[in-house]
């Protein structure tokens, strides 16, 4: 039996499930509740069709996008996802050098497994974001900011969507509970010993406004999904929002992120530019989400799944699938660059 090399996304998962630990795949898979959310996710990208322009004579697109803390070469980011070394060895360290090797920038997770500083190190020519959970604990949070800072960060991504740990009955059906002796939330040292990850209901708006005069980093909103916080992230002081529902696993029956997108868009008005995430599995899904005003998206799962099947040149293929997948699209939709995509080009399809 020959053993063809997965082409899409959806296969990637097929062969990632395979390799893994099968409390890992469902811990990695899973969501909240039911999974509404986390169905609504892709299942609403499905509703909407791309309507493409002709005889535009484009040439070849342009992919890049210029995004607060950085440049990126294709409008799709690896979202922060926790435990790499869950899926390989390497961990973390794969997915920034899959992410060096593609031109993207990859958001490292408060909970990864491989320390900010030796991402940083492994892959010097990764453009890194740091996604932080505020933790009550001010002075703690200062510190893990400024080990970001030090170690090249270029934006800090605070999820707000956060105030308690989602109820997650796959992850406890499939048997995860707890990381594997050796593996902890590297970020999360604190001299002699590794604090665990606090979510608290807390946390307010004036922490953002803290964050703010703690650092110079622009600050990333990751979680915003009513147009009122967009309002409120804009006065605070937000360089960027991030709709999402943490792919499905906090709140269940929240909206489908893409469903969102265009209120949201409408409320910032164009002040900052507004990315997404959950749901995004092919290069037509990136080209939807960019033409009802999302500056860039992110993708979770898929990167994990690439790395689970193939290590650092599985999550650089399939970042390299969407690459070129997004190319082709715009190819097809008459586009020089995904400055030319707009609302016109997507209508709903059923
Ligand atoms: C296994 C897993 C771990 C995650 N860990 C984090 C995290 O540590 N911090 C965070 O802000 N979001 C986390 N997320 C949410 C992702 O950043 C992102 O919002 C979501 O995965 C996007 O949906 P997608 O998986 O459909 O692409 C995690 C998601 C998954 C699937
Ligand atoms: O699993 C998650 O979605 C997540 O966000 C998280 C947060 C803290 C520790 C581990 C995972």
């Amino acid at each position: 039996m020959g053993v063809r090399a997965p082409e899409t996304l959806h296969e990637f998962e097929a062969v990632a499930r395979g390799r893994l630990d099968p409390a890992h795949y469902g811990y990695f898979a899973g969501g909240a509740g039911d999974e509404v959310t986390l169905r609504a996710n892709e299942a609403a990208f499905g509703r909407l069709a791309l309507v493409p322009r002709v005889l535009r004579g484009a040439g070849r697109p342009r992919t890049g996008v210029t995004l607060p803390g950085g440049r990126a070469a294709m409008p799709v980011l690896v979202a922060p996802t926790a435990f790499h070394r869950l899926a390989d060895p390497e961990g973390e360290r794969a997915t920034a050098r899959a992410a060096a090797a593609t031109g993207t920038i990859m958001i490292v997770s408060m909970a990864a497994t491989v320390a900010v500083e030796e991402v940083a190190a492994v892959a010097p020519g990764a453009t890194l974001w740091f996604q932080l959970y505020v933790q009550p604990d001010m002075a703690f949070t200062e510190a893990v900011v400024r080990r970001a800072e030090a170690a090249g960060c270029t934006a800090l991504v605070v999820t707000v969507d956060s105030p308690a740990r989602g109820l997650r009955e796959r992850e406890r059906h499939s048997g995860f509970h707890d990381l594997p002796a050796g593996l902890c939330c590297e970020n999360l040292r604190d001299g002699g010993r590794v604090r665990p990850i606090v979510m608290s209901p807390e946390i307010s708006w004036e922490h953002i406004g803290l964050l703010r005069e703690i650092t110079a980093l622009p600050i990333v909103l990751k979680g915003i999904l009513h147009p009122a916080d967009a309002r409120l992230a804009l006065d605070h002081g937000a360089a960027a929002l991030l709709v999402s529902n943490h792919g499905g696993r906090q709140l269940d029956a929240v909206p489908a992120t893409i469903d969102v997108l265009p209120e949201i868009v409408t409320a910032v008005g164009g002040a900052v530019p507004v990315l997404l995430d959950g749901g995004i599995r092919c290069g037509t899904d990136v080209l939807k989400a960019l033409a009802l005003g999302a500056a860039a998206v992110a993708v979770g799962r898929p990167v994990v799944w690439g790395l689970a099947a193939g290590g650092e040149r599985g999550a650089a293929r399939v970042l390299e699938l969407l690459r070129t997948e997004v190319e082709h699209a715009l190819t097809l939709c008459g586009c020089a660059s995904v400055r030319d995509l707009e609302p016109s080009m997507v209508r709903r399809s059923c």
